[in-house]
């Protein structure tokens, strides 16, 4: 198989976990005999150094001619001065809504070996297996008006969450189709006891639950999903919310699977062309040091495998590569206990590559043989 796909590592340990994914499926592509090309855009902080602007149009054009996309991080301490509509984040969300990438899918599966570093009994973590399904192109974040004025203490500041009927019909419409493929459970997320949008999301859910007889429909309150998503998670089978509610709950689920660095994410559009990135930032704090979990990258980059390729047993075989070091044991700073040797991004990302090659040698033994 044949494919482009477009590698914007963005900032901070965007560019350390890109590298690392590059490498994971140049294995992949030598092993199954296909052919990746990778282009390569600027996106966030160093789009602004090089560019002036934290999307480039030869960003865009270079993901519009590639078969997917794959994105690091963006932002960082450099740009926080930056003029609000030139921060890196801005780069990020205009991809999102140029490329029309409305569906944020992030699934959540606590690692039966990582469960010594969450912070959760063992009890608590058995079956945990959800999906948050994230409005990506309305609500809080792209609302008008946003913006400040006045000054002094009469100064005021407003962001707008608006969604059309339309917006929220797709993006529920995807929740349960996911969940139709699952354990056909959806529960939506809002905050329909204060919040006008919320009401008809909520109404719209029930719309849509009647396309959909054979799974069931949860509506929950999003200060109670927070609290349920830490106390009882495998209640959860697919999660459908308002842009910042998923943002939030997104990063507190990660907390079930160890570390931020575990969850990877696709963002689905209408037409095909979709964008792969893991749900943490740029990590100022670890950057350039070597020292990042480039899982959710790798994780992301096998998503990318599945759904846009749909190479579903490469896609697997990146998934079997990573459930293979973490059962040895093998695990970057965010991961490791006080008495567990400490890898590098790049020992991280040599340990999959050589558990790739193991699974390849055993592969053609057994063709050998059969
Ligand atoms: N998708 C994105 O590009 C994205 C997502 C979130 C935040 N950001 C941006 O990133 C910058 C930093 O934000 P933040 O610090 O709030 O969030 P962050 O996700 O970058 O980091 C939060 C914490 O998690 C740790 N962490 C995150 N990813 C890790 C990994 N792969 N391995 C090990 N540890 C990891 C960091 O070291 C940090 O302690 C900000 O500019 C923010 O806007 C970008
Ligand atoms: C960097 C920021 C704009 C972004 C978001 O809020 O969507 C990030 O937190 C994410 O989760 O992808
Ligand atoms: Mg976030």
């Amino acid at each position: 198989m044949k494919k482009t796909i477009a590698m914007l590592p963005g900032d901070g340990i965007g560019r350390e976990v890109m590298n690392g994914a590059r490498e994971v499926l140049s294995v992949i592509a030598e092993q199954y005999g296909h052919e990746f090309n990778f282009t390569s855009g600027l996106i966030g902080g160093s789009a602004i150094d090089e560019r002036g602007v934290p999307l480039p149009d030869e960003t865009l054009e270079l993901c519009r001619n590639a078969d997917a996309v794959l994105l690091g991080a963006v932002g960082g301490p450099k740009w926080e001065n930056q003029a609000p509509a030139n921060r890196p984040e801005r780069g990020l969300l205009a991809i999102r809504k140029e490329l029309g990438l409305y569906a944020n899918v992030r699934p959540v599966k606590a690692f039966e070996c990582l469960e010594e570093r969450s912070p959760f009994k063992k009890s608590v973590l058995q079956g945990v297996d959800f999906v948050i399904v994230r409005e990506l192109t309305g609500g809080l974040y792209f609302g008008k008006p946003s913006g400040r004025s006045g000054s002094g203490e009469k100064e005021s500041a407003v962001d707008t969450l608006v969604y059309t009927k339309e917006e929220v019909r797709r993006i529920i419409k995807a929740a349960f189709e996911m969940a139709s493929g699952r354990r056909k459970k959806v529960t939506s997320v809002d905050k329909a006891n204060v919040l006008e949008s919320s009401r008809m999301w909520r109404e719209t859910a029930e719309e849509v639950k009647k396309e959909y007889p054979e799974v069931e429909l949860e509506h929950m309150l999003v200060d109670n999903a927070a609290m349920q998503l830490i106390q009882n998670p495998a209640r959860f089978d697919v999660i459908v919310t308002e842009n910042l509610f998923g943002d939030i709950l997104s990063d507190e689920a990660s907390v079930l699977t160890g570390s931020l660095g575990m969850l990877p994410s696709s963002s689905l559009s209408l037409n095909g062309l979709h964008l792969y990135e893991p749900v943490h930032g740029s990590a100022p704090d670890i950057a350039g040091e070597n020292k990042a979990n480039p899982l959710a990258m790798v994780l992301s980059a096998a998503m990318m495998l599945r759904t846009s390729f749909g190479l579903e047993e490469e896609a697997s075989a990146v998934e079997s590569a990573v459930q293979h070091v973490l059962n040895a044991g093998k695990r970057t700073g965010d991961l490791a206990a006080a008495d567990e040797q400490v890898l590098t991004t790049e020992e991280m990302i040599a340990e999959i590559k050589e558990s790739l090659e193991e699974d390849n040698a055993i592969i053609h033994i057994m063709e050998a043989y059969a």
